[in-house]
């Protein structure tokens, strides 16, 4: 029986794969196929639509970009376990479609004394002639973190199999005042209207964190700009810091060299085991990035970010294919490190999310890029639907553990709503302290996810309106993971935050990507995302359920909801792969 379900499994993927037209099915591609869909099998916790590789530790996206209609993906990854390692290496994917990837050999590893030890994070930029250069992060002999560049070695092959890199490596090395292991992540490089290319580089001087800004001529030699772009105080070192532009009232992205009066520019830096955002305006005349709520990054619960749960390092691209921004950023496992050696893999990355500035021009707003569509089945919908206090409704005819679910709730009363002053008030430690099962008036309500047909296992995520002494509504947002497995070890945290949204006049929207041991949730249509980790002990596959819930003590109504089953997504190892055989 199982070994049929891995056939028919296999198969499907070998149709997506010969669906693109693209990959040249051989019978070693069959192969890495089924070697790929029985991990599946055996492996619960593994995704079927997010990227994964085939084995060991995952971390940071590197380099995203488009070259001559491909897609090329590159990220942190241990060649030889899976644990972060001594020897960090830059693997390699390339897409059509950002959905289904094709896994080739890694691209950039040590060869240099500049790097010999590890190559870490770092960027993309596209230079003048579409010839795309890498500036990474390389650890040498003595542990010196310094800045390196490399290309491709043939700019007619598509899938840029080969890297070579710069005689001159490295060509950044830590500036005083900056220690050897505190500089890091070189950005993307954006050109002003001089010219002259710049770029920031995370790293901090006596735990003030910072992005150090760096200028060039020829994209070789790079000068220190006397101030940061952007720095906070006691944030510690920024690592993977992402500086692009956003243009007001569009979703479109931008290139990241485009400037004017109607465009802001984004500053993320990522500390604490977060990726901060401030929006500002930035003048390349001066050199200088003003946040528009005059607050740089400090890591306080008024500052922003991309998502509250796991959701880290990310780094952003501008797609010119579709006129957009994407965003990736690795998720990490928070299961135990022995859980990871047991499995043989360590961390996922998110699915591609487009990103634009929120009509308000406050927030970003991020949302799954539209090609997920392809791999959606099964629709299910519901309408109108009452859910009762204290009620659960099972949604019944998707594949519950991967799944693409969005749904609406509108409130009808809201007098009622729980009194609390929530201006001074951590939301994550509200959602720890009154979770999916403390009953509240308008709300707990939303989603079990991953949820066991007795309701043991359940991963909440969920909305509680509040009020205070005015009668101002907050809506606070929950991932609340307490139940999610029987398992210990596991960090069950819950996470949370305030959706910018006012409950009197709006519907609440909340959407779902369930993907086995990941659950994406977009609030109010991406003002708010949490990325939540899952390891349910009893739930997977076949035997995971999917509800709506009511914990108030008011009546919810679902305005609308619409479920999809989701299709494995293609991740095949490219025939000419040597490495991964
Ligand atoms: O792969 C190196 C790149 O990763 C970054 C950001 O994730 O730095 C991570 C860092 O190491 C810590 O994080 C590891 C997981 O990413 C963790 O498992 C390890 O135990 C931590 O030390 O890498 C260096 C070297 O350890 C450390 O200074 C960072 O905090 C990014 O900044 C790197 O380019």
């Amino acid at each position: 029986m199982k070994k049929s379900l891995s056939s028919f499994i296999a198969l499907c993927f070998l149709v997506i794969v010969l669906e693109t037209g693209r990959v040249k099915a051989t019978s070693r591609d069959l192969n890495d196929v089924i070697l790929l869909a029985n991990q599946q099998i055996q492996q619960p916790y593994r995704t079927g639509y997010h990227f994964q590789p085939p084995s060991n530790w995952m971390n940071d996206p590197n380099g995203p970009m488009l070259y001559q209609g491909v897609y090329h993906f590159f990220y942190q990854y241990n060649p030889y376990a899976a644990t972060f390692g001594d020897v960090i290496i830059w693997a390699h994917a390339v897409s059509y479609d950002l959905v289904n990837w094709i896994h080739l050999d890694p691209a950039i590893y040590p060869t240099q004394e500049a790097d010999s030890k590890s190559c870490w994070s770092g960027s993309a930029t596209i230079l003048p002639g579409n010839i795309p250069a890498m500036l990474y992060t390389g650890s040498d002999s003595k542990s010196r973190q310094v800045q390196d560049l490399a290309w491709p070695k043939n700019l007619s092959d598509p899938f840029l199999r080969e890297w070579v890199k710069h005689p001159k490596n490295p060509l950044i090395i830590p500036p005083e005042g900056v220690k050897d292991d505190c500089f890091r992540d070189p950005s993307t490089a954006w050109r002003g209207p001089d010219g002259v290319w710049r770029i920031v580089v995370g790293g901090d001087r006596d735990n003030n964190g910072m992005a150090l800004l760096y200028q060039s001529t020829d994209f070789v030699n790079w000068k220190r700009y006397d101030q940061p772009l952007s720095s906070a105080i006691a944030t510690g070192t920024w690592e993977c810091p992402d500086f692009y532009p956003v243009p007001l009232n569009s979703t479109n992205g931008l290139d990241t060299s485009v400037y004017g009066g109607s465009v802001r520019h984004v500053m993320k830096a990522g500390f604490e085991g977060h990726d901060w955002y401030t929006i500002g305006t930035y003048s390349p005349d001066r050199e200088n990035f003003l946040p528009q709520n005059g607050l740089s990054l400090t890591g306080s619960t008024l500052d922003l970010r991309y998502d509250y749960g796991q959701f880290y390092a990310s780094k952003s691209f501008f797609d010119d294919a579709k006129n957009r921004r994407v965003l990736w950023a690795w998720v990490p496992e928070t299961d135990a490190p022995e859980d990871d050696i047991e499995k043989g893999w360590a961390g996922l990355q998110s699915f591609p999310r487009a990103l634009w500035i929120d009509r308000s021009g406050k927030q970003l707003i991020q949302w799954p890029i539209e090609e997920i569509e392809e791999l959606r089945q099964n629709e299910v919908n519901l309408q109108n639907k009452n859910l009762k206090p204290g009620s659960v409704l099972e949604i019944h005819g998707i594949t519950a553990s991967q799944a693409d679910v969005t749904i609406s709730f509108k409130l009808e009363e809201l007098k009622d709503a729980e009194v609390l002053d929530t201006t001074s008030v951590d939301p994550q430690v509200l959602c720890n302290e009154r979770g999916a099962s403390s009953r509240g008036a308008i709300g707990p309500f939303g989603l079990l996810a991953m949820a066991s047909k007795d309701l043991k296992e359940q991963s909440a995520i969920f909305f509680r309106v509040f009020q205070n002494q005015l009668g101002r509504y907050s809506v606070l947002m929950c991932s609340d993971l307490s139940r999610s497995t029987v398992r210990s070890n596991i960090d069950t945290t819950s996470y949370g935050a305030f959706v910018d949204i006012d409950p009197k006049s709006e519907e609440i929207s909340l959407r779902n990507l369930i993907d086995h041991s990941i659950i994406e949730s977009f609030g109010a249509g991406g003002k708010t995302c949490i990325t939540s980790r899952i390891y349910p002990q009893f739930v997977n596959n076949e035997e995971a359920h999917l509800f709506a819930f009511n914990n108030g003590t008011q009546n919810v109504k679902i305005s609308k909801m619409s479920a999809w089953s989701m299709k494995n997504a293609a991740f095949v190892v490219d025939q000419n792969v040597k490495s991964a055989a």
